[in-house]
């Protein structure tokens, strides 16, 4: 069987996948989420005329004779004040930045241009017409599409719909994925190991790589290599969860319970032509989406950035799912398996003139170099052999 590209078994994850339905989310839910609808302005920002400064609201008229000018202050206006008397000409009204102009009023002197009094101010320095005064939909109009469909929301644009009085926004849902991890070698952190065991590190590492895309995650963890174990230890969360991610237990030994348990479900093991992260399972268990990457750290952690990732990123309907690429020289030479697509780690340092540093070799098992890397180092399908200075491109992991 020829192996599946890259790109073939990119598009299928992504199809499996899906999109995420549409709801309206509180804000403080809504960081990092994708806007599914245009936003159009209820009101104008800001929504009335208002200081710019800490003053006096004055006619710029009655300042444009000889100065220094004393005039009564008829009133005192704090911002948040609903209520305003008409600005009497011969009159000033003592005004806090982001306090309401009052009628009659065309410009504001700022305090520190006058004695500062509250009963009659001594006033030094003219101004002109509007100064200091922010105009009512200055910033945005009513009616104006402030926000547009497809706008990751960040804490500015959070920001812009609190000021618009919005307290939820049209968002695709975060997809809830279930990591898990089989593999009777595996152990808790935190408790003793024996000869032959490892510790459990990539379902910290998968579900961490979940949060990081802004999607839901639960870990379960330490499913034993048992398949009537598996299917019992999936049931529960069948109706719960949008996608399963599985490690481990894909390729050609005798204990494969993954492909043992699944094979025999929706889902298709495949080999991709890359390196590492080559066995790849992907289909339906009960209808959820299921992606079954390999179990060696490096392979897991590639799989989810190649696949996973900008599928789930796709899913809330992200105008940009694939992480940011560069191209760069690399500053050591290196070689790669034919037909495959490796994808070295590496540290790219943008500001030390575009070169990309290889870390480590090639194994799966490095993890140590995959915690030092920055990026990923794609070496193309027909590219065996690359000198020293060679130009990639790279995928950054951060
Ligand atoms: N005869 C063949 N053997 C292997 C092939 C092959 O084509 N023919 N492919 C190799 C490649 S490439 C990979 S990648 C691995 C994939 O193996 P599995 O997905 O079946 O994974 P396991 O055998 O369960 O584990 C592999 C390795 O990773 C460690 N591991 C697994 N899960 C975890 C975890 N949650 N945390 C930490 N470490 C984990 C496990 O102990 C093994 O060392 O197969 C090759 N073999
Ligand atoms: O393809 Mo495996 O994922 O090299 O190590």
């Amino acid at each position: 069987m020829s192996p599946t590209s890259v790109a073939e078994h990119r598009k299928r994850v992504a199809e499996l996948v899906g999109l995420m339905p549409v709801l309206q989310l509180p804000l403080d839910e809504c960081l990092g989420l994708v806007l599914a609808a245009d936003v159009i302005a209820p009101l104008p920002l800001p929504p009335f005329d208002n200081s710019a400064m800490d003053g006096y609201a004055v006619r710029a008229a009655d300042l444009a004779g000889e100065l220094p000018v004393r005039l009564r202050v008829a009133d005192d206006i704090p911002a948040g004040r609903t209520e305003l008397n008409a600005l009497e000409p011969g009159t000033v009204q003592r005004i806090m930045t982001g306090a309401p102009v009052p009628p009659g009023a065309d410009a504001v002197v700022q305090v520190e241009w006058t004695d500062g009094a509250t009963d009659t101010v001594t006033i030094n320095r003219a101004v002109v017409p509007g100064q200091n005064i922010r105009t009512g939909g200055d910033d945005v109009r009513k009616g104006d599409a402030v926000l547009a469909a497809g706008t990751v929301l960040r804490p500015s644009t959070l920001g812009l719909a609190s000021a618009l009085g919005l307290p939820e926004l049209p968002v695709r849902r975060r997809p809830h994925v279930l990591v898990l991890s089989t593999g009777s070698e595996l152990v808790e952190p935190g408790t003793p190991l024996r000869p032959g065991q490892i510790y459990e590190s990539n379902g910290m590492m998968l579900a961490s790589s979940v949060r990081d895309a802004g999607c839901v995650a639960t870990q379960l963890r330490f499913v034993p290599d048992d398949v009537e174990a598996f299917h019992q230890a999936l049931r529960p969360y069948l109706g719960a969860v949008d996608v399963i991610v599985t490690s481990g237990g894909v390729s050609a030994g005798a204990y494969e319970v993954v492909k043992d348990a699944l094979a025999d479900h929706d889902v298709q093991f495949t080999k991709v032509a890359m390196q590492p992260g080559g066995p790849q399972g992907s289909g339906r268990y009960e209808g959820v989406p299921v992606l079954s990457l390999p179990g060696n750290p490096v392979s897991a952690q590639v799989s989810f950035e190649v696949f996973v990732r900008p599928a789930l990123l796709a899913s809330m309907g992200h105008p940009r799912p694939e992480r940011p690429t560069a191209r760069a020289a690399i500053t050591s030479g290196l070689t790669s398996p034919a037909g495959k697509t490796q994808f070295r780690r590496g540290l790219h340092d943008p500001s030390s003139g575009q070169v990309v540093t290889p870390v480590g070799g090639p194994g799966s098992h490095l993890l140590s170099a995959l915690a030092l890397s920055n990026c990923l180092i794609e070496v193309p399908e027909d590219v065996t052999e690359l000198a020293a200075g060679s130009e990639v491109v790279v995928r950054y992991l951060q």
